[in-house]
């Protein structure tokens, strides 16, 4: 694992040294947009853009989540780097292949969109072919673009992210992203033991809120599944299988919440949405890339956990959120 330097790749872990032993996770640099009415550089078209991601990866997860769910399939294309970060980061290798630009490494796609890029290389990469730039490598922007941007070229209008719903959906958005997306991270990189506890009981207090607020209904915004569901749930599902141990996020697993279990069954279930997870990738990216966590380099056979069984989240579908998050 490393970064850039003017384009220059350096081998290094996070520096939690002078954060006080906390892992503050870097702003991504591309934020260029597609947009359907040529409103920026990026017009949408298909077969022009294409992405790169890691299965591993619960942000660049997203990403692919919204392509099964817009059926962008045909219209935007897809490279997955390994699984496992080794020296020189994400990489290209072993039947992983870059089919856009046949790089060994997803590192020399950022140095080729700026050869003076300095930062981190992370998935997902939204690509332009055309002027072999990136457009965008933070992935909440990138599925608001594949949710609304592409619908001239896909059959699914569904709206993921409606404008009359959007102040509630930023508002879950926030919580959930300094709460728990970002928080099983604050709690596994944590560099200090007062810090990790502080990150892990802030994680499972807000863990125990989301519980109570799917006490009250089926999505997290009312009875309309929304952006908000989908970017909670690719921390839901890595969440048992991976957080709990590697990351010590050990209070509690999902399976013990009643709501929570149900509603990441409820949305696992959704047509097309089981094919984009693969625990194969997860467990082997986790467990082997981030080495000082796991010196042996072990990974877990467990758990033992069916995603398919029957959930009873229909039930609350007459009924929207009562509850707002705090
Ligand atoms: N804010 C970014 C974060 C992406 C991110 O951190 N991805 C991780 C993988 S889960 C990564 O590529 N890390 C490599 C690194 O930091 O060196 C987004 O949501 O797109």
């Amino acid at each position: 694992m490393g970064y850039l330097i003017k384009g220059e790749w350096h081998e290094g872990w996070y520096d939690t040294s002078k954060t006080g032993g906390e892992f503050v996770r870097a702003d991504s640099q591309f934020r260029d947009v597609v947009t359907a009415n040529g409103a920026s550089n990026y017009p949408a078209e298909a077969g022009r853009y294409h992405l790169y991601v890691s299965l591993a990866c619960p942000w660049a997860h997203r990403a692919l989540i919204f392509r099964k769910l817009k059926q962008l399939e045909e219209v935007i294309s897809v490279s997955v780097v390994d699984p496992v970060i080794t020296e020189g980061g994400w990489a290209f290798r072993d039947g992983f292949t870059d089919t856009v630009n046949g790089f060994a490494f997803l590192r020399e796609t950022y140095v080729h969109a700026n050869p003076g890029y300095s930062g981190r290389v992370t998935v997902p990469v939204l690509w332009d072919k055309q002027t072999g730039r990136i457009v965008n490598n933070e992935s909440a922007e990138i599925i608001r673009m594949l949710n609304s941007e592409f619908d001239a070229f896909t059959p699914v209008k569904t709206d993921f992210y409606p404008a009359a719903m959007r102040r509630e959906i930023d508002e879950v958005n926030a919580f959930v992203y300094e709460r728990i997306n970002n928080g099983v991270y604050k709690a596994g990189f944590a560099g200090s033991q007062r810090v990790y506890e502080s990150a892990v009981t802030r994680l499972f207090a807000a863990l125990d809120e989301i519980e109570m607020r799917l006490g009250q209904s089926r999505y997290l915004v009312g009875v309309t599944l929304t952006e908000a569901d989908w970017r909670l749930f690719t921390t839901l599902i890595r969440f048992d299988a991976v957080y709990v141990t590697h990351f010590k996020c050990n209070l509690r697993r999902i399976e013990d919440y009643p709501n929570l279990s149900n509603y990441l069954r409820d949305l696992y279930q959704v047509p097309g949405i089981a094919e984009t997870v693969d625990f194969d990738h997860i467990k082997r990216h986790y467990f082997l890339s981030h080495r000082h966590l796991n010196p042996s380099g072990l990974v877990p056979k467990g758990p033992m956990l069916d995603y398919g069984t029957a959930h009873n989240r229909e039930r609350l579908m007459a009924r929207g959120a009562k509850r707002s998050v705090s």
